[in-house]
């Protein structure tokens, strides 16, 4: 088991780390996150030895670090580095041999090749075992250098970045086989900047930020928007990928503040279309109604979003007034011809206006029941257009946008 208790660290006058207590539990496989520069590397330098913390300490199944030779460390820990250059010429295996010399004894060097074999096929090397390391490729030699971790018959994993060379295919299969390893029992911290795979596959993931653990929990717990934004400066949508059914996280650097106030009625996929276009172009966007069930419900909820449901088939009624509340408040409604938006329409006389009282009233109208990926910039430009209208069309000051 690794423990870190009030560790600390300095690199000259700069903190780089501070307070950090954690730990990590045999048959547990735990993320470290964090934007640039947050002290991960750093952490996991100071959990295998590499660097002394300035206070708090560091135990390995309750034996502090510091009293442990770095043999005896290497039985329990093995690290897969970031910087997969290794400065000599050796062939993969002789490398991955290497991960058998804390098990030797000094009289013995006749170790039998049984880990590294199992090494080389855990993480499906064995053909590039007579290749040089340096002609590897980075990604190969990532590989290489697991296994040599593997060699080393740890109880526990320390990896940096260990898919950051990979190929979508070899991310995934390199995490599982961490995964499994785990499951057997061991405990593994790894680096990770992608925060969908660190979802996927560890059972907690500990959110560092200016070197201190700004959150830590299941996956859904720590990725959630606001923490997301306060520690990698952007704007993010956490959503759930409808494969792996474990969250994803798109980061909204570009998504612009345009501060208009857009109503969509409708829902179906034109209504997912035209929510989603117009919130990425940074509208403030309120929906509906829609049918309780309609997949704008899930997206509005996804992006905090305001919706009105009313059951499908239902006549205008308290939900349509809920609606219409929001769209007369709304500098703009799009109907669009998804269920809902007729009401919307007939409620209002008309097939594709809603009229907001002193605002100037602008309608966009999504036709053929789908918007494409031409038509949505085309819905964002008529929008943007319209408001402008709008806008120029009344004294600014008596026609402030309401909110
Ligand atoms: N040996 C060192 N001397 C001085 N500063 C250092 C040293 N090592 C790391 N730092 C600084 O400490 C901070 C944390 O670095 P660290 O590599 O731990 O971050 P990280 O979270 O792993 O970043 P990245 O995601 O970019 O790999 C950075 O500002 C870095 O410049």
């Amino acid at each position: 088991m690794i423990r870190v208790d009030s560790a600390a660290r300095t690199f000259g006058e700069v903190s780089v780390l501070e307070d950090i207590d954690l730990r990590v539990d045999p048959g547990e496989f735990v993320a470290l996150v964090g934007p640039n520069g947050a002290g991960k590397t750093t952490l996991l330098r100071v959990i295998n030895g590499l660097l002394d913390p300035d206070e708090g300490e560091v135990t390995l199944d309750g034996d502090p670090l510091s009293e442990l030779s770095s043999r005896a460390v290497s039985r329990r820990l093995a690290t897969v580095p970031q910087d997969t250059h290794v400065g000599f010429s050796f062939r993969a295996e002789e490398i991955i041999e290497m991960g058998r010399t804390p098990h030797r004894s000094r009289l013995d060097w006749s170790d039998d090749g049984d880990p590294v074999e199992a090494a080389l096929e855990r993480t499906e090397t064995t053909h590039l075992r007579d290749r040089r390391v340096d002609d590897l490729s980075g990604g190969e030699r990532q590989r290489v250098l697991l296994a040599r971790a593997l060699a080393q018959e740890p109880d526990a994993l320390l990896l940096d970045e260990p898919t950051a060379s990979l190929d979508i295919n070899h991310q995934v299969r390199v995490l599982n086989l961490v995964a499994d390893l785990v499951e057997e029992g061991r405990a593994a911290l790894a680096a990770i900047h992608d925060l969908d795979l660190a979802a996927r596959f560890c059972d907690r993931l500990v959110l560092l930020h200016d070197g201190t653990i700004a959150a830590q929990g299941p996956p859904e717990t720590v990725l959630r928007d606001s923490q997301l934004a306060d520690a990698f400066e952007t704007e993010t949508a956490v959503t759930r990928n409808p494969v792996t059914g474990t969250p994803t996280v798109a980061a909204l650097s570009d998504r612009p503040d345009r501060d208009s106030h857009v109503h969509v009625a409708g829902g179906g996929e034109p209504g997912v279309e035209a929510v989603r276009s117009l919130w990425k172009a940074g509208f403030d966007v309120t929906a509906g109604p829609v049918p309780a069930g309609d997949a704008v419900v899930s997206l509005c909820d996804q992006l905090y979003i305001e919706v009105t449901t009313a059951p499908a088939f239902r006549q205008p009624g308290e939900a349509l007034d809920d609606a219409l509340t929001n769209a007369r408040a709304a500098e703009a409604v799009v109907v669009t011809d998804g269920p809902g938006g007729q009401l919307v329409a007939e409620a209002t006389d008309s097939t594709v206006q809603v009229r907001a009282e002193g605002h100037g009233s602008v309608a966009a109208r999504v036709d053929g029941g789908r918007v494409d990926d031409t038509a949505v910039p085309a819905l964002v430009t008529a929008v943007t257009e319209q408001l402008d209208g709008g806008i120029r069309s009344n004294s600014p000051g008596k026609n402030a946008p309401h909110k």
